[in-house]
């Protein structure tokens, strides 16, 4: 309880200096998914789970984070290697509205994120268990999201193979990434042209107690060959560029 009024605090805070508001009652379904989350975790490595101050900080808001700085999708959203639902779940309750799949490789990951849904009352969410490399290939799956994002899944010239596949012309990727992220961009340029995607930015910014953080933006300019996503485990082994 003490621990849910630390994590409250210290989003609120958070929050106010992103100059971000949230539609009534998603903090405290936020609080939820976090009390959630510290269950969870003693038992399974859903997360490195945190104190409740840094959790609010590290976790959801930097999720949140593209929404200070984007206009909001216009269109449905998947996040690809959500684990125990970053940055999918404080986005789909910041965008009520937005239809959100939560893509999950691991099945325990992928039981927490249901019971999640369940509980915390996310109608706009699902969670999907699979590869981004079958369901990038999937009809209604592949080019069909206005916003891809993941956080902490792969490298970047590995990870884009596994999102580009599912933005549609005219969407954006969004990879959360900390200060590597341009020199990744660097390796990945190769890679983000035959995939179909074009950097359109890279926005720095830094989350309260100091960690900088950049968010890459990569819009589809031009369809994903159908060549693309290759069998799983091969972006891993032998990444495209
Ligand atoms: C380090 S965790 C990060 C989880 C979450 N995005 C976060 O920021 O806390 C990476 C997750 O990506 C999942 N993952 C890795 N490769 C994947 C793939 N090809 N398809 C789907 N999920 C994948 C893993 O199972 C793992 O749960």
């Amino acid at each position: 309880m003490q621990e849910l009024g630390k994590f409250l605090s210290a989003l609120e805070a958070g929050l106010a200096a992103f100059g971000l508001s949230l539609p009534p009652g998603a903090q405290e379904k936020m609080g939820r998914h976090f009390a959630l989350l510290s269950l969870w975790g003693r038992r399974s490595s859903l997360t490195a789970i945190r104190g409740a101050e840094e959790a609010a900080i590290l976790h959801y808001l930097d999720s949140l984070a593209p929404l200070a700085h984007l206009p909001p999708p216009e269109g449905p959203c998947i996040d690809v290697g959500s684990g125990a639902g970053f940055p999918g779940v404080p986005l789909a309750l910041a965008l009520p509205e937005v239809e959100f799949v939560l893509l999950e490789a691991t099945r325990k990951k992928v039981e927490f994120l249901r019971r999640v849904i369940e509980e915390i009352s996310l109608p706009n969410c699902r969670a999907v268990w699979g590869r981004a490399e079958e369901y990038g290939k999937i009809a209604g799956y592949r080019e069909s999201f206005a916003w891809v994002v993941a956080r902490a899944v792969a490298p970047l010239r590995e990870l884009a193979e596994y999102t580009l596949p599912f933005v549609r012309l005219g969407g954006v990727f969004l990879a959360y990434k900390g200060p590597r992220g341009e020199a990744e961009l660097a390796e990945a340029v190769r890679a983000l042209s035959l995939l179909g995607g074009e950097v359109a930015e890279v926005w720095q910014y830094f989350l309260p107690g100091g960690e900088r953080r950049q968010l890459l933006v990569v819009r589809k300019v031009s369809p994903t060959p159908a060549l693309y996503p290759r069998r799983p485990g091969l972006a891993r082994k032998r990444p495209l560029g």
